[in-house]
């Protein structure tokens, strides 16, 4: 089945539009899970049980996790190590994967990061990964080849939820934004390759702190899944996310990170959850996502 389509699948057996962020940070795990010795190694097995622990509470109850690499490429190879088991470990519990690595190069270097990265029979394992359209249209084609073949997905970064995005994404050039351009490209790559559910592989990163411009992305890209960050502890809310859906609630997944990994250290949480029952806190902000999202 196409990744777009396996993406549809798991909104509709799980009732949500939600991806759990897996961005693992020292300074924010639950006490219970900080390593007695300081060294990489022992973090990064920190890491592996954060995560998994994490997975086993979310598992059925989202769309998917977003492990995000950079979290774990901090702790040096040891944290490769624990991003590979975290894949391995959603993927056992039936849980889609968007590895967040933003990966791109010139053509020949890009085809190695889409085998790397791309289908369950790849040496990592995701079933998608987020990319950068910066070197232009060769760049993400190795990607869409082995999205065929492995039937997998990417999502290219579009307009970002960063307060910064804009420097170079809200550029005009012949008349369009280069976002806008960028959107059109994906469009463009997705022909052809739509599935069941009426989207295709080729998916679109658009933040929820750009509320306007996700409703402008969604038509645009009528056949492009959106993923949509920067909800919740970069300020986006359910309101914010509305416009990247469909009329079937179809077509976007809103990831959040922050709010729900690290939800014991929330003051909604803190008291009657916190440290010790930092697990039921992930599993209350989770089921208080899937509400807000539930309109
Ligand atoms: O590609 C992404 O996921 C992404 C794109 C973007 O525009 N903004 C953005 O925040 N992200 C990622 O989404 C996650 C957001 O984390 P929280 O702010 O903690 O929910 C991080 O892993 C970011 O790297």
């Amino acid at each position: 089945m196409n990744f777009a389509d396996q993406l549809a699948a798991a909104t509709q057996s799980t009732g949500s539009v939600a991806c759990v962020g897996l961005d693992p940070r020292k300074a924010s795990l639950p006490k219970k899970i900080i390593p007695v010795s300081d060294s990489p190694d022992a973090w990064a097995a920190a890491y592996t049980l954060f995560c998994r622990e994490i997975i086993d509470v979310v598992a059925g109850k989202v769309a998917c996790v977003k492990p995000q690499s950079a979290f774990f490429e901090q702790l040096g190879p040891a944290g490769c190590v624990s991003l590979g088991e975290v894949i391995s470990y959603a993927r056992l519990k039936n849980v889609l994967v968007i590895v967040d690595g933003k990966r791109n190069d010139i053509g020949s270097t890009a085809t190695a990061y889409a085998d790397a990265y791309l289908g369950q029979q790849s040496p990592w394992g995701g079933d998608s990964l987020t990319v950068s359209p910066y070197l232009g249209r060769d760049s993400l084609e190795p990607f869409v080849e082995v999205c065929d073949q492995r039937d997998a997905g990417i999502f290219v970064l579009v307009k970002t939820s960063n307060p910064g995005g804009g420097l170079f994404q809200d550029r005009t050039t012949d008349g369009q934004t280069v976002y806008q351009s960028v959107a059109e490209l994906v469009r463009e790559m997705n022909e052809g390759r739509v599935g069941k559910c009426g989207y295709g592989p080729v998916g679109a990163v658009v933040g929820a702190t750009y509320p306007q411009q996700l409703a402008e992305m969604r038509a645009a890209m009528p056949t492009s899944w959106i993923l949509i960050p920067g909800f919740g502890a970069q300020g986006g809310g359910a309101d914010d996310v509305k416009a990247g859906f469909d009329d079937q609630r179809l077509g976007a997944v809103v990831n959040s990170s922050r709010h729900i990994i690290f939800a014991h250290r929330r003051a909604e949480y803190a008291d009657s959850m916190g440290e010790d029952r930092w697990q039921d806190a992930v599993e209350a902000a989770t089921i208080e996502m899937n509400q807000q999202l539930s309109w």
